[in-house]
C-alpha cells in the first residue's frame, strides 16, 4: 500500500494539479520550461497525491480485515512507528514517531494494521492533536478493547524552516481510553515506550 505509486495517482487529478504547480513555480520567478523544471509540475502533482492518499483509505475496514478472536488480555504495544504528515496550516511536513497500545477484550488485530491506520490519518492535511485522536478512535470503535493509548512525538517543519525557526523542539500529544485512564496502567505503558528493551 504505502509504496504503490500506481494506486495513488489519478491522471485527471495529476493534470489539474500539474497546471497549478506550473503557475506556482512561474509565480515564484522561475522558468518552468528550463530543463530541470520541465517535469517538476507533474512530479510535484504525483508527490502531493502520494502524501495525501489517506483520504482514499478507510481505517475501520483495514482493522476489521484482520481481527482475530483471542483470549489475550494484556497490553499490546506497537511503538516507534515513524510517520510523515502535512500540517494543515502551512502544508509543510511534520513527522515523528507514534506509540500505540491496546488491551484486547476478546479480539486482537493483525500487528501491521496499526501502522496502516497511522498512514490513513497521517497521509492528509492534519494537526497533530487530531491525528492522535483519530488513531485512538478508529481502534476504540473497531476492536472495542479494554483501553487504547496513543502517544505521538513530532517535529514540525513550519516551526523549523520558517516562522519561529526552532530546530529542536518536539511536540508530544497523547490520548487514552478505558483502562489507560487509570494511572497505574498508563504509567506501565509510558514506562514501556520509553524503555530500550528490543
Ligand atoms: N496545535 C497545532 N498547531 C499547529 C500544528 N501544526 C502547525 N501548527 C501551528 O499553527 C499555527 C498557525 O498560526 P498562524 O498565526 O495562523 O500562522 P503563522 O502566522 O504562519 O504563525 P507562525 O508559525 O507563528 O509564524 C502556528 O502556531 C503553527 O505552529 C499542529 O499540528 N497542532
Ligand atoms: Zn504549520
Amino acid at each position: 500500500m504505502p509504496h504503490d505509486k500506481a494506486l495513488v495517482t489519478d491522471k485527471a487529478v495529476t493534470d489539474q494539479l500539474s497546471d497549478h504547480y506550473s503557475s506556482i513555480i512561474t509565480e515564484l520567478g522561475e522558468d518552468v520550461s528550463r530543463d530541470g523544471l520541465l517535469k517538476t509540475p507533474v512530479r510535484a502533482a504525483k508527490a502531493m497525491q502520494f502524501l495525501t492518499q489517506g483520504y482514499e483509505m478507510d481505517a475501520e475496514n483495514i482493522l476489521r480485515s484482520a481481527m482475530f478472536a483471542e483470549d489475550y488480555s494484556e497490553m499490546v504495544i506497537v511503538k516507534d512507528i515513524e510517520f510523515y504528515s502535512l500540517c494543515e496550516h502551512h502544508v509543510l511536513p511534520f513527522f515523528g514517531r507514534a506509540h500505540v497500545a491496546y488491551i484486547p477484550d476478546g479480539y486482537i488485530v493483525g500487528l501491521s494494521k496499526i501502522p496502516r491506520v497511522i498512514e490513513v490519518f497521517a497521509r492528509r492535511l492534519q494537526v497533530q492533536e487530531r491525528l492522535t485522536d483519530q488513531i485512538l478512535q478508529a481502534i476504540h470503535t473497531t476492536l472495542n478493547p479494554l483501553g487504547v493509548a496513543v502517544v505521538i512525538e513530532a517535529r514540525h517543519m513550519c516551526m523549523m524552516m520558517r516562522g519561529i525557526q526552532k530546530q529542536s523542539s518536539v511536540t508530544t500529544t497523547s490520548a487514552f481510553t478505558g483502562a489507560f485512564k487509570s494511572e497505574r496502567t498508563r504509567n506501565e505503558f509510558l514506562k514501556l515506550i520509553t524503555s530500550n528493551l528490543h
